[in-house]
C-alpha cells in the first residue's frame, strides 16, 4: 500500500525571488526534476507566470495564481486556459500574497477543475481552511501568514493550525487533500508536517534563496524517508 510519503507533495513557489525568475527558474525546475525522477516524490514548481512554459517543459508546474476573468475581450490577465496551454497542471489560488475573494476562490477550483487542472487553495485559518473546502479544490494549503518567510517552520512552531486544519478540512469534504506552508526549511519540518497528517508541503525562500538549493532539496525529500 502507498503510504503518506509516497502520496506526498513538495511544492516550491519561486514567487518573486529574484533568484527566481528566467533563466534562474529552469534551473531551479532541473534541480527539482532530477531529485523528483531520482526520489520518486512529486515535487511542483511555482514560477513567475512567464516562466510557465519554459519550466513546465523540465518538472511539473503550477501556476502561482490564475485569474476569474473570462476568455474574450479582456488585457493583463492570467487565465488557468492560457497557464493549461502553457504547461501548468494546476495553480495555488488565494496565497497569502495574492489573496483573491471567495467569490473568486470558488470559480476558479471549478474552472481549474473543467480543466482537469488542480487547484490549491491556501487558508490562513482552520475555519477558513474548512469554508474553502467546501468548494471542493484538489489540495488545501494552510500557511500562517506570521511564518511566511520566517524560516520558523510552521509543523513546529505551531502544529495544532495544522491538524485543526486537517480535522475540519475533512469533516467538510473527505477528498480535499490538507498539506501546509510557512518557514518549511528542512526535512526534519516536511517529516513532523506528514507526521501531523499533512499530505505535503510548500517551501518557498528556503529553496530558492539558498546557497545550495539542491542541497536543500535533497534535505527536504529525505524528510519523506
Ligand atoms: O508559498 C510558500 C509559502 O508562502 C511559504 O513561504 P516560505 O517557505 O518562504 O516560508
Amino acid at each position: 500500500m502507498i503510504g503518506k510519503r509516497e502520496m506526498a507533495l513538495i511544492l516550491l513557489n519561486l514567487k518573486a525571488y529574484e533568484q527566481g525568475i528566467g533563466e534562474k527558474a529552469e534551473t531551479l525546475a532541473s534541480i527539482a526534476g532530477e531529485l523528483a525522477k531520482s526520489s520518486g516524490v512529486r515535487i511542483v514548481i511555482s514560477p513567475q507566470a512567464t516562466d510557465i512554459a519554459a519550466v513546465s517543459k523540465i518538472v511539473e508546474t503550477f501556476a502561482q495564481h490564475v485569474d476569474s476573468a473570462p476568455l474574450g475581450a479582456q488585457t493583463g490577465s492570467i487565465l488557468p486556459e492560457s497557464a493549461k496551454a502553457a504547461g501548468a497542471t494546476g495553480s495555488l489560488l488565494n496565497h497569502a500574497e495574492r489573496q483573491i475573494s471567495d467569490d473568486d476562490i470558488k470559480t476558479g477550483v471549478a474552472r481549474l477543475k473543467a480543466l482537469e487542472m488542480e487547484s490549491m487553495v491556501c487558508a490562513s485559518t482552520p475555519e477558513l481552511a474548512a469554508k474553502y473546502a467546501e468548494y471542493g479544490p484538489t489540495y488545501i494549503a494552510i500557511e500562517p501568514p506570521e511564518l511566511i518567510g520566517s524560516g520558523v517552520s510552521v509543523s513546529t512552531a505551531n502544529p495544532d493550525i495544522v491538524t485543526e486544519s486537517i480535522e475540519k478540512v475533512k469533516a467538510v469534504n473527505p477528498s480535499v487533500k490538507v498539506v501546509c506552508g510557512a518557514g518549511i526549511s528542512s526535512g526534519e519540518d516536511l517529516r513532523k508536517a506528514i507526521e501531523l497528517g499533512s499530505e505535503g508541503a510548500l517551501a518557498a525562500s528556503a529553496f530558492v534563496k539558498a546557497d545550495d538549493p539542491k542541497a536543500v532539496l535533497e534535505d527536504l525529500v529525505g524528510g519523506l524517508k
